[in-house]
C-alpha cells in the first residue's frame, strides 16, 4: 500500500514508521529541522515495542513531491491543517483517501472544506509520542492504538487496506462504522485529560487524587458530552462517569499531549479543544464555565511560553 505522512512528529512518525518497517511504502512529508536529519541518518523511532529505522530517502519537503499514494494520513498539529487541506486537493481529487489522525472534532470539517466529500475517512489514535530531537520520535508506553472508518458507517476500500496493513505492522487497529461518535468519544475523555494536566500541571495520577482537580475532570468531561449531545452525537449522558471510571485505569504518570507541549513552551491545541467546547457551548445554549476557564487560564500560553512585558 502506498501511505503518505504529512506530518513526521510524535503521531506521523511513529505509525509512518511502524507501517514502513512492515514493508509498505511509506512517504514522509516533513520540514525544517527534521526535515534535515531524516534525510541525513532516516527517521529513528524509539519505543518500548522495539526501535525502528526509516531509511533517508523516504522523506520530501512538500506534499506536491508525493508521488501518488493510496492513502495519506494527516499528523500535524491543528493550526496546520487548512494549509495541509489546500495542498493535499490534487491527490485527493485523483482518487487518494484522507484520513487525520489529529485531535479535536472539526479537523475533518477542515478538510471537507478544500478535498471531495468522499476522500475525508474519520480517523482518531490513542499514543503518548514526540520528537525528542530531530529524526528522532519517542514513543512513551506501549499505547498504539488507530481507529478509522467512512464517515455514515459506509464500506470503504482504503479503511479495509489500512485495517490490514496495521494489524501487519502489528498496530492495535480497529475500523468503526460509527467514526463521529468514536471521535467525539475521544474528545469528551482528551478534553478532559489535557485541561487538567495542563492546569494543574501535573500526570493524571496527581490530577484523579485530589478530589479538587478530579471534579475538575469530571466537570470538564460532562460538559464536553454536554456539547455533544446538543450537536446530536449518540453519546451517553453518563459518559464523563465512564471516563472518570477510565481514568483510574491509566498509568499514574500518563499526560496529555498538550501538557508535554505547555512544560517545553510549545504553542498549545488549546482553541481546538477547551478553547472549542467553550465555543461550541456558547453557539448551542450550553455553559461550559469549566472549560472556558481552562481556556482562559492558559490562554496566555497558547502561542507558546508568553514573555513578561518590560516594565
Ligand atoms: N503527540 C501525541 O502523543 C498525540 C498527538 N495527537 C494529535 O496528533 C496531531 C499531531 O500531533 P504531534 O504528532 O504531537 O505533532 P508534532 O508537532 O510532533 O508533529 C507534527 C509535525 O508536522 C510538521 N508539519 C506541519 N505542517 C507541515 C507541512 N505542511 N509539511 C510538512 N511537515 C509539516 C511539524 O513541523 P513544525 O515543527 O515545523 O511545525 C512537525 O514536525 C495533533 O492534532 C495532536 O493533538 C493525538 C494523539 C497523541
Ligand atoms: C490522550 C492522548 C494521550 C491519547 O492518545 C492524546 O491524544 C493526547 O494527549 O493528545
Amino acid at each position: 500500500m502506498r501511505i503518505a505522512v504529512v506530518g513526521a512528529g510524535g503521531v506521523g512518525g511513529y505509525f509512518g514508521a511502524r507501517l514502513a518497517a512492515a514493508g509498505n511504502d511509506v512517504t514522509f512529508v516533513a520540514r525544517g529541522g527534521h526535515l534535515a536529519a531524516i534525510r541525513e541518518k532516516g527517521l529513528t523511532v524509539r519505543s518500548p515495542l522495539g526501535e525502528l529505522r526509516v531509511a533517508p530517502g523516504a522523506v520530501v519537503p512538500a506534499i506536491a513531491d508525493v508521488e501518488g499514494a493510496d492513502l495519506v494520513l494527516v499528523a500535524v498539529k491543528l493550526w496546520d491543517t487548512e494549509d495541509v487541506a489546500r495542498q493535499l486537493r490534487s491527490l485527493a481529487e485523483s482518487g487518494t483517501a484522507v484520513i487525520s489522525l489529529q485531535n479535536g472534532v472539526q479537523k475533518d470539517t477542515v478538510l471537507r472544506r478544500h478535498l471531495p466529500q468522499e476522500s475525508v475517512l474519520g480517523g482518531v489514535c490513542y499514543i503518548s509520542a514526540f520528537i525528542e530531537e530531530p529524526g528522532v520520535v519517542a514513543h512513551n508506553g506501549t499505547l498504539q492504538r488507530m481507529v478509522f472508518g467512512a464517515y455514515g458507517g459506509k464500506e470503504s476500500g482504503p479503511a479495509r487496506a489500512l485495517l490490514d496493513r496495521c494489524l501487519e505492522a502489528g498496530i492495535d487497529a480497529e475500523l468503526s462504522a460509527d467514526i463521529e461518535r468514536v471521535i467525539w468519544e475521544k474528545f469528551v475523555f482528551l478534553v478532559g485529560l489535557s485541561a487538567t494536566t495542563a492546569a494543574v500541571r501535573q500526570p493524571i495520577g496527581v490530577v484523579r487524587g485530589e478530589a479538587g482537580s478530579r471534579s475538575l475532570l469530571h466537570d470538564v468531561m460532562r460538559e464536553v458530552v454536554a456539547v455533544g449531545r446538543a450537536k446530536g452525537v449518540a453519546l451517553d449522558s453518563g459518559f464523563a462517569d465512564d471516563r472518570l471510571a477510565f481514568c483510574d485505569t491509566l498509568p499514574p504518570s500518563m499526560t496529555s499531549s498538550m501538557h508535554n507541549d505547555l512544560e517545553r513552551g510549545h504553542r498549545l491545541e488549546l482553541a481546538w479543544l477547551s478553547g472549542a467546547v467553550a465555543a461550541l457551548g456558547e453557539e448551542l445554549g450550553i455553559a461550559t464555565p469549566r472549560n472556558r476557564a481552562v481556556a482562559d487560564i492558559l490562554s496566555p500560553y497558547a502561542l507558546g511560553a508568553p514573555a513578561v512585558p518590560e516594565a
